[in-house]
């Protein structure tokens, strides 16, 4: 017989604050518990413990109140194969209580901008990885939210589309895109290096490390990150 399983502590302790016009990004190994805490920062798990606000509004207490103030990709992309993409897009926007109107404008925008307009009126049924990942993304973006929480964003995409997205998340983020705060989790270290403002690394379930790339680099003494990432993360291990 195999021994009864333990309770799993996905996440110990991970914190940070994200500021408005700023992206930060969660950067940990395979199972580090990124994925964990942005699901209980999007209210989709309840915590234990510890608190978690957007705007101010405590996610346990409102939850409501603060997934209407989050655009949320999260790791199970869930679309509805029977709806068209825009259908898909459309339907959330409906249920953020957009207008129809305004919900197929914002559509057909945000299809512009990640290169989804010739993809709108076909089922998601049979889509790639990365038109699954596009319709997502324009999904959790289509009550132009205040703050957009993404699990590992560029999983399935090209070299273009991550391009385009990276593009698009830096314009979000501006001024001009309205100072967005985004949180994005990853383990790729080059999509950090290019992408966001500050890091948290999380690794087993604990923040372990937060800064710039710079400062990461500079408080363990490398050049490279992916040096100064296996130094924070993988702290007393030797490095394959
Ligand atoms: N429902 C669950 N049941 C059992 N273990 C779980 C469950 N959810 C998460 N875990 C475990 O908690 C840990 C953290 O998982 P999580 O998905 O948050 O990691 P992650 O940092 O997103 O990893 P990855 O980069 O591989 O996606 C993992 O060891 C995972 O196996």
């Amino acid at each position: 017989m195999r021994p009864a399983a333990g309770p799993v502590h996905a996440v110990v302790d991970v914190s940070f604050t994200a500021p408005d016009g700023h992206i930060l990004g969660l950067l940990g190994p395979n199972g580090a518990g990124k994925t964990t805490s942005l699901r209980m920062l999007a209210g989709l798990i309840e915590p234990d413990g510890g608190r978690m606000a957007v705007d101010g509004i405590d996610v346990k207490r409102d939850p409501r109140g603060a997934i209407a103030r989050m655009g949320v990709l999260s790791d199970a992309r869930g679309l509805y194969p029977r709806l068209t993409a825009r259908e898909n897009i459309v339907y959330f926007g409906r249920l953020q209580g957009m207008t129809r109107d305004a919900a197929e404008a914002r559509a057909a925008e945000l299809a512009r901008v990640l290169d989804l307009t010739r993809l709108l009126d076909r089922r998601t049924d049979g889509f790639s990885q990365g038109e699954r990942m596009k319709t997502a993304l324009a999904r959790a973006l289509v009550h132009d939210p205040a703050n957009i929480v993404l699990d590992e964003p560029t999983n399935g995409l090209d070299v273009m589309a991550t391009r385009a997205l990276r593009e698009t998340l830096h314009h979000l983020c501006s001024p001009e895109g309205g100072g967005k705060c985004i949180v994005f989790s990853t383990h790729i270290m080059q999509e950090v290096e290019r992408l966001c403002d500050s890091v948290v690394i999380v690794s087993h379930g604990r923040t372990v490390a937060s800064g710039t790339v710079d400062e990461l680099l500079a408080s363990t003494l490398e050049t490279d990150f992916e040096e100064a990432f296996v130094a924070l993360a993988y702290p007393g291990e030797a490095a394959p």
